[in-house]
């Protein structure tokens, strides 16, 4: 069985045109600070032509307004929000019962980590697990001690939803994570080449998790 894939920063039309002909099963779009960060006006006109039920679209945001959240995802046809930043869990509350979307929470790995995953039961639809570097919150291209894998897809299990691995996952190291048999795993940096995601490095990405049988019947 393929982990889910999804395939996240993607910040102009090319990047939209490319996850959206590769075989991942989320596109992800981050609307907080960054590098990657886009506008509701640019994905309007961006998935204007994309067949968006092919693909669930993830809206990534770092601490944000339910207001804003809920401007967004109602002017967008917007599937997951990921809340990427220090939320707590009655904030996630309020964001879920306010837009009715399924929320997706990252966890940072430390010591607290499945402490703080905990106290989100029942009301996150899914994880992220990350790494945090410096004031960065994501998209970092660092990896944390893989090792501790286990501990978090043992606790989404406990929870019932699937545990993303992200951080510095690329085409080089992808088989490495694959044997930790994660439900799903997040790349962004790990497809990019000079800042923009890469056909080359999907594809590469793709080959190792032995997906393009699955691109023909999508
Ligand atoms: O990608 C960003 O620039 C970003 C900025 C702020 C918060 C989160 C961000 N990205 C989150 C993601 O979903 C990435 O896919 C995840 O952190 C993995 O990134 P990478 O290590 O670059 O593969």
């Amino acid at each position: 069985m393929y982990p889910l894939l999804k395939l996240c920063g993607n910040h102009s039309s090319d990047d939209t045109k490319l996850v959206f002909s590769s075989t991942a099963d989320y596109v992800g779009f981050v609307f907080a600070q960054s590098k990657r960060q886009v506008s509701v006006d640019q994905l309007k006109r961006w998935l204007k032509d994309r067949k968006t039920e092919e693909k669930k679209v993830v809206a990534l945001f770092v601490n944000e307004s339910v207001e804003t959240i809920k401007e967004v995802v109602s002017t967008l046809p917007i599937d997951i929000i990921q809340c990427h930043g220090s939320e707590s869990a009655e904030q996630l509350r309020e964001v879920k019962s306010v837009t009715g979307l399924p929320i997706w929470k990252a966890i940072h790995h430390n010591e607290q980590a499945i402490n703080t995953m905990s106290s989100y039961t029942g009301i996150v639809d899914g994880y992220i697990v990350d790494c945090k570097v410096g004031n960065q919150w994501g998209g970092t291209g660092v990896s944390f001690d893989w090792n501790y894998i286990p501990n978090y897809l043992a606790e989404g299990k406990v929870q019932g939803v699937p545990v993303f691995i992200a951080g510095g996952i690329n085409p080089s190291n992808i088989k490495k994570v694959l044997r930790y048999k994660p439900d799903g795993i997040d790349v962004s940096s790990g497809i990019e080449e000079e800042g923009r995601k890469s056909r080359k490095l999907i594809a590469e990405l793709e080959e190792r998790m032995n997906r393009h049988d699955n691109s023909t019947s999508r």
